[in-house]
C-alpha cells in the first residue's frame, strides 16, 4: 500500500540554503500531493519545524549556519518519531553513515534524481507511519508481557512485541539487530509465525558458519557437475525457503561475492541454481539478523551500502539484558518452571537473595547466559528453593557483579563483607567473626542466609 493513501497530506519541511533547488523539488513533491515548507538555514529549519511539525524533513548536509548534522541531532532530540532524510554530496558516504547512525532514515545523493526520492520519502513515511502506530498501541494501555515464545515486561521489550505484531502481517524486509544471546531467532520465528507465510517453512541460514566457497551453491543450489564434487542436483536453501520466510543470521559474516549474488536476487526477485541456465522466482520473506553494526562493517567496506538499503526496511532492535533488567525476574521463572519439568526437580522458587543477584549480574552472554545459569542452579538443586549455593561458581565469588549498577541492597554489602573477610582468614570463621565484629553464631546465620555455607557445614554447625 502507498503510505500517501493513509496519510493523504504528508507534511515535508525542506531545508537547503539554495532557493533554486527548491523550486522544483517543492513543485514535483506538491503534485504527489506532499504539502511542503522550506527552510534556508539551521535555525530557521528547526523553527519553522516547530510551527509546522512535518512527517519527514529533507535535510542538506551543508547549511550556512550549522551543519547539518547538528540540525539533525535537534530534530530528533525534539522528536524522535520525525523521519530525516538526508541530502548528500556525490561520494559523501561516511557522512551519511555518520547520519543514519545519529538516527536519519536514509540520504539521497545530489543532485536529486527525483524517482529515487520519491521511493525514499514513501518508505520514510511508512516507516513513521508504523512507528506512529506501535506508540499509539502503547498508548491504549496494551500491556503484553510476552509474544509466541519470548517474554519481557520492560518498556523496551513490550515495544518490541508491538512493532513485531505489526510488521509480521506484512512482507516487508526485517532487519535484527541485538548482541549474542538476545533473542534474535525468537523474534525471526515470531515475525514468520505472525504472518501469512506461517504456514511455509522458515529456512535458517548462519552465515558465519557456511564456508565462503560452499555459500552460493547452499544458498543458490546447483546442477550436477556445476562443480568439482557437485555429484548430483542440489536445491538452493533460497528454493527451500519458497512461500516461507528465509532467515539469514549473522548476515555481517556473508562473504563479499555472495553479498553481490544475494543483492541481485533481491532487485531482479530471481535465482539460478550454479551450473543452470533456467530462471525461477521464488517467493519468500527476508529477514537478517546481526550482532554487529553493519554502519561499521560498511564504513570498512566489509558490507555492501546496496545490501544494507535492501533489507533494512523495518529495524527491530533488541536490547541487551543489562538495559532491561526488568526482564530478569519473569525469564528466570521461564527457565525455573522449563528446567523443572525437563529434569523432574521440585523447584519452586528462588531464594531473594539469588533473585537479587541475577539482577545485579553484567550478563554479557544476555538471555542465554542466563537461562544456562538457571539450568544449572536447577540441575544442582534438591529441595524446592533454589539458593546462592546452587549458582556457579563465578556467581557466588561476586566477581561478575556489575559494580556500577545502582542497584545495591544493605544485603548485598554485608554479603560482600562477609565474602571478602572469608577470603582474607582463609575460610576462619572464628577470625573472620573477630573482623566482623559479630558472635560466631550470628557469622553462620549470616552465611546461611546469604546461602555461603557448604552443605556438610550446615550440619556441622547447626
Ligand atoms: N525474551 C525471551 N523470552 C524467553 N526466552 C528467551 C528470550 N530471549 C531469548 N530467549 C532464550 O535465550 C536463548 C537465546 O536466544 P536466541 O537463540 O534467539 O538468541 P540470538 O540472539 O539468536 O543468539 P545468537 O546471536 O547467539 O545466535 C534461547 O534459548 C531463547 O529461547
Amino acid at each position: 500500500m502507498n503510505p500517501r493513501d493513509t496519510m493523504p497530506a504528508a507534511r515535508i519541511l525542506h531545508v537547503d540554503d539554495q532557493p533554486e533547488t527548491h523550486e522544483w523539488l517543492k513543485l514535483a513533491l506538491e503534485r504527489k500531493q506532499y504539502e511542503v515548507t522550506v527552510a534556508t538555514d539551521g535555525q530557521s529549519a528547526l523553527n519553522s519545524f516547530t510551527t509546522h511539525r512535518p512527517d519527514v524533513v529533507l535535510l542538506d548536509h551543508e547549511l550556512p549556519d550549522q551543519s547539518g548534522l547538528e540540525v539533525l541531532r535537534h530534530l530528533k532530540n525534539a522528536d524522535p518519531l520525525v523521519e530525516v532524510v538526508m541530502l548528500t554530496g556525490h561520494g559523501s558516504v561516511s557522512l551519511a553513515v555518520e547520519a543514519m547512525r545519529e538516527g536519519a532514515f536514509n540520504f539521497v545523493e545530489k543532485p536529486v534524481e527525483f524517482a529515487v526520492l520519491e521511493a525514499v520519502l514513501d518508505k520514510a513515511l511508512a516507516h513513521r507511519n508504523l512507528h506512529a502506530e506501535a506508540a499509539r498501541l502503547r498508548m491504549s494501555h496494551e500491556r503484553r508481557d510476552g509474544l509466541g515464545r519470548m517474554v519481557g515486561t520492560s518498556p523496551a521489550m513490550r515495544r518490541l512485541f508491538d512493532l513485531i505484531t505489526l510488521v509480521a502481517p506484512t512482507d516487508a524486509s526485517v532487519l535484527i539487530r541485538g548482541e549474542n544471546g538476545t533473542g534474535k531467532e525468537l523474534v525471526a520465528d515470531a515475525v514468520h509465525e505472525r504472518s501469512p507465510r506461517a504456514n511455509g517453512p522458515i529456512i535458517k541460514i548462519n552465515c558465519g558458519a557456511i564456508p565462503g566457497e560452499l555459500f552460493e551453491s547452499e544458498l543458490f543450489g546447483h546442477k550436477r557437475g556445476a562443480f568439482t564434487g557437485a555429484l548430483a542436483d542440489k536445491r538452493g536453501l533460497i528454493e527451500s525457503a519458497d512461500r516461507g520466510t528465509l532467515l539469514l543470521d549473522e548476515i555481517g559474516e556473508m562473504p563479499a561475492n555472495a553479498q553481490v549474488k544475494l543483492l541481485r536476487v533481491l532487485q531482479e526477485k530471481q535465482v539460478r541454481r550454479l551450473g543452470e541456465t533456467r530462471m525461477f522466482t521464488p517467493d519468500f520473506r527476508l529477514i537478517c539478523a546481526t550482532n554487529s553494526r553493519l554502519e561499521t562493517l560498511m564504513a570498512d567496506n566489509r558490507f555492501r551500502e546496496d545490501l544494507f538499503f535492501r533489507i533494512n526496511t523495518v529495524v527491530l532492535d533488541i536490547p541487551p539484558l543489562r538495559e532491561r533488567r526488568e526482564d530478569i525476574p519473569v525469564l528466570s521463572q521461564l527457565f525455573l518452571q522449563r528446567y523443572a519439568e525437563k529434569y523432574e526437580r521440585e523447584v519452586v522458587r528462588y531464594h531473594p537473595s539469588v533473585l537479587q543477584r541475577l539482577m545485579k549480574h553484567v550478563w554479557r552472554g544476555n538471555v542465554r547466559e542466563l537461562e544456562h545459569v538457571v539450568e544449572h542452579a536447577v540441575i544442582v538443586a534438591t529441595g524446592r528453593e533454589i539458593q546462592l549455593r546452587h549458582l556457579p561458581d563465578t556467581f557466588r565469588s561476586g566477581s561478575t557483579v556489575d559494580d556500577t549498577s545502582p542497584l545495591c541492597t544493605l544485603e548485598d554489602v554485608e554479603r560482600a563483607a562477609i565474602v571478602r573477610t572469608l577470603a582474607y582468614t582463609r575460610g576462619n570463621k572464628r577470625a573472620a567473626a573477630d573482623i566482623l565484629g559479630v558472635y560466631r553464631p550470628t557469622l553462620y546465620a549470616k552465611m546461611r542466609k546469604y546461602g555461603l555455607m557448604a552443605p556438610q557445614e550446615e550440619v556441622a554447625t547447626a
